[in-house]
């Protein structure tokens, strides 16, 4: 064992080996050397105070101990945030992924202000007039005043305008009455909500001159500000305990007949005037959705990063353990030197850098329509719709099976909360759900696939995202298969027109049978969501692949060699996972797929030496990992045997419980 200050030495041989710059991968996943530095600079401030720490892990609390620890550490980090790293990043970058992170440093679990920071901030930003985010942000953003988003209630979360609470006008009062009106319509779920927001968005049915218009936003002050307590007509609670999240205080609401003034609906895509007039201003009906897709682009970086910790912790892990005996009498090899563990452990890297580049690409595209919608252009928000609602569906789901995989590769120890794989899956797990569930999203992108089909079929040009219908549009036959990554890609792009053709084949083909539009939609589902997650690989796989020989292009040798590695790793290993499509739908042989399979482990081989550096190269400071078994150090067992003289039930040789249970229970049994 290791003294306290040493690195593991079997760390050090890794790192030893190691044969690339680590600091130019980290610019690239940081998307540049100035964006690392200022993450540096972040980092250092954020973390400077040790208020992270606990003298009894998070995890050994009761529920209202835990509540009131991560809200102590809230307030601390918030303090930080509204002081010191606002200047440095500009109000604008508020919401930046890189200050998001550094709080992951105060809570293993959740703070109850994620939502405050994640969605009402950003909705008053996108969905209030510039006259209503002149009162409400410098409030929200000094955290006068404390936010929830409550849209979904009870009875229904995905299908929003299903959604049962009503706001009515009325024009006397010059005020909307909220309104609950059944046990399924009670606001369910909302972050922030349950014990800690004063304020809440609120999503609900909008009434006025006798008609409803729909699910709109308002803003609704729901607790006295100076004692806390829920306004008369407010019914607000906690939902209870959860998968993960626990200390994320997620809420339930009702109103009965409670007033909120006019001027509280959110009006930048449609208002009611004093009289009661109602106003469209937006020129796209679902511009109210606008705080989702925001949501959506930014959890593909969550997902990402959340990867690279678990696979950080991971590969740190299988450098440091030792199991098992290649040939009698021999020392124990690491488990890193396992090509199963390899099979388990890289892909996760290189899915976390495929998300990470894929992240990036889709922030760009959204502020771009952004740009244009800002200029009253809409016509690119379809695209966008269709683009976030598989990424976030496809990314977060892959990456809660990545971190599932390394928490596999950590055997027991994986089990441990300390080692925070069960934390990082359970928020990854949340994230497939929510904002849109994974099977809702690809149906949204469905949606859009099968208009881009038929206009393909039209002999129309399509958008960029889906231009390779156009060209695959008229093969009948299977695409020629080559095995290069640009042959791969095609190949995927051919399995998604494959894919998508069927469904419109078989939608056509029910509607024949006489079947209407909808149910013949109904029974071609599976397959739609099976086309949906075969575009979006095409899009990933295509994006990594493009943009990391971009990013490399003045690379050193080295880095080149292991990132196209990498890469390359990835591609194949989705080629052999889809190796049933391919067969469908490209030339390939199953002597191609024996090739693919000797290329992959060759990959696995070369990869080996470089796997602490590349995790290395993700750059996570202890404090944000959280982890026993990931730390830099590698002192996973003294990590281990630390954490277990904080746990309460160790803190006296004999636990009460004995003489009350345990020893009359024994005794009588005579
Ligand atoms: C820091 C972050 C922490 C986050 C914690 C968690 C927070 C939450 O979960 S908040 C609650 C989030 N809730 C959801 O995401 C609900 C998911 N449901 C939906 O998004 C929608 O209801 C729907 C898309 C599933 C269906 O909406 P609906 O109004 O029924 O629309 P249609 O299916 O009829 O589609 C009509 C038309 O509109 C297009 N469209 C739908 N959504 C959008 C959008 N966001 N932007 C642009 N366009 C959109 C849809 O594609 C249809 O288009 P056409 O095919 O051209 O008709
Ligand atoms: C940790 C967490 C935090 C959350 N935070 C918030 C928050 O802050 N604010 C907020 O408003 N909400 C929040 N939510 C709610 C979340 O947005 C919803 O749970 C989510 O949108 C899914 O909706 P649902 O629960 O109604 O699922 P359902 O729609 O009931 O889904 C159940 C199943 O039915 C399937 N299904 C539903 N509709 C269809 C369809 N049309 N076609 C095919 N299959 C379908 C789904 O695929 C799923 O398998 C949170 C949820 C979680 C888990």
């Amino acid at each position: 064992m290791s003294s306290k200050k040493e690195i593991n030495e079997d760390l050090v041989n890794e790192r030893r080996k190691c044969n690339f710059n680590i600091q130019e991968v980290t610019h690239i996943i940081d998307g540049g050397v100035e964006n690392t530095l200022q993450r540096k600079k972040i980092e250092d401030v954020a973390l400077n105070g040790g208020a992270s720490l606990d003298d009894v892990p998070e995890e050994c609390m009761n529920l209202r101990e835990r509540y009131e620890n991560a809200l102590r550490k809230s307030c601390v980090y918030a303090n930080i945030l509204r002081n010191e790293l606002l200047e440095i990043t500009g109000i604008e970058n508020f919401g930046t992924p890189v200050i998001r992170r550094t709080g992951d440093a105060f809570f293993k679990d959740i703070s109850p202000f994620m939502l405050h920071l994640g969605m009402f901030v950003p909705t008053i930003m996108g969905q209030c007039t510039a006259e209503q985010q002149g009162i409400w942000l410098p409030k929200a953003l000094d955290m006068q005043i404390i936010g929830a988003y409550a849209q979904t209630e009870l009875g229904h979360g995905t299908f929003i305008r299903g959604l049962e609470t009503t706001a009515t006008y009325d024009p006397k009062t010059k005020e909307f009455i909220l309104y609950s009106p059944t046990i399924t319509s009670y606001k369910w779920w909302a972050g922030g909500l349950g014990r800690t927001a004063n304020h809440c968005i609120v999503v609900a049915q909008l009434y006025t001159q006798g008609k409803c218009h729909g699910v709109h936003p308002f803003i609704v002050q729901i607790r006295d500000l100076d004692t806390h307590m829920p306004l008369p007509g407010i019914k607000v609670g906690e939902i209870g305990p959860r998968m993960g999240f626990n200390t994320a205080d997620n809420g339930f609401l009702g109103f009965n007949h409670f007033r909120i003034p006019r001027m509280n609906m959110m009006m930048k895509n449609a208002q009611v005037l004093e009289d009661g007039t109602y106003v469209k201003v937006a020129r796209h009906g679902k511009l109210t959705y606008g705080t989702m897709v925001f949501v959506r682009v930014t959890l593909v970086n969550e997902a990402s990063f959340n990867l690279s910790k678990a696979v950080t912790i991971a590969v740190r892990y299988s450098a440091v353990r030792r199991q098992s005996e290649l040939r009698p009498g021999s020392a124990e090899p690491q488990i890193l030197d396992y090509p199963t563990q390899q099979h388990k452990l890289f892909i996760c890297i290189a899915t976390a850098h495929a998300f990470q580049l894929t992240a990036n690409w889709l922030w760009h595209t959204f502020t771009v329509v952004q740009a244009e919608m800002r200029k009253g252009n809409i016509d690119t928000l379809p695209e966008l719709h269709a683009l976030s609602s598989c990424l976030k569906a496809v990314s977060t789901s892959d990456a809660a099976a990545c971190i599932e995989q390394c928490r596999f590769a950590c055997g027991g120890h994986g089990y441990m909360m300390s080692s925070n794989l069960p934390y990082l899956y359970s928020f990854v797990a949340a994230t497939r759900t929510y904002e849109g569930d994974y099977t809702v999203l690809l149906l949204q992108t469905a949606r859009y696939l099968v208009k881009a089909w038929e206009q393909a079929e039209a002999k129309k040009i399509v958008t960029p995202t889906v231009a390779y219908l156009n060209r695959c549009f008229d093969t009948n036959e299977k695409v020629a298969w080559t095995n290069s990554p640009e042959g791969i890609i095609k190949s995927f792009q051919a399995i998604a027109a494959g894919k998508i053709s069927l469904c419109v084949k078989n939608i056509r083909q029910r509607i024949k049978t006489g079947m209407d539009y909808e149910d013949a939609w109904l029974m071609t589902t599976v397959q739609l969501v099976s086309a949906a997650e075969a575009h979006c690989r095409s899009m990933i796989l295509d994006t990594y692949w493009n943009e990391m020989q971009r990013l490399t292009k003045t690379s050193s040798d080295n880095v080149k060699m292991v990132l196209y590695q990498l890469t390359t790793l990835y591609l194949v290993y989705w080629a052999l996972e889809k190796s049933g499509d391919l067969l469908r739908y490209t030339s390939i042989t199953e002597g191609d797929i024996d090739l693919l399979q000797k290329e992959y482990e060759d990959l696995l081989v070369k990869i080996r030496p470089n796997a602490v550096g590349l995790v290395d190269a993700f750059d996570l400071r202890d404090e944000i990992l959280r982890s026993t078994l990931g730390s830099y150090d590698g002192r996973v067992y003294e990590r281990l045997m630390e954490e277990v003289q904080k746990n309460p039930l160790n803190k006296v040789p004999v636990d009460p419980s004995f003489q009350k249970y345990l020893k009359p229970f024994m005794k009588s049994k005579i």
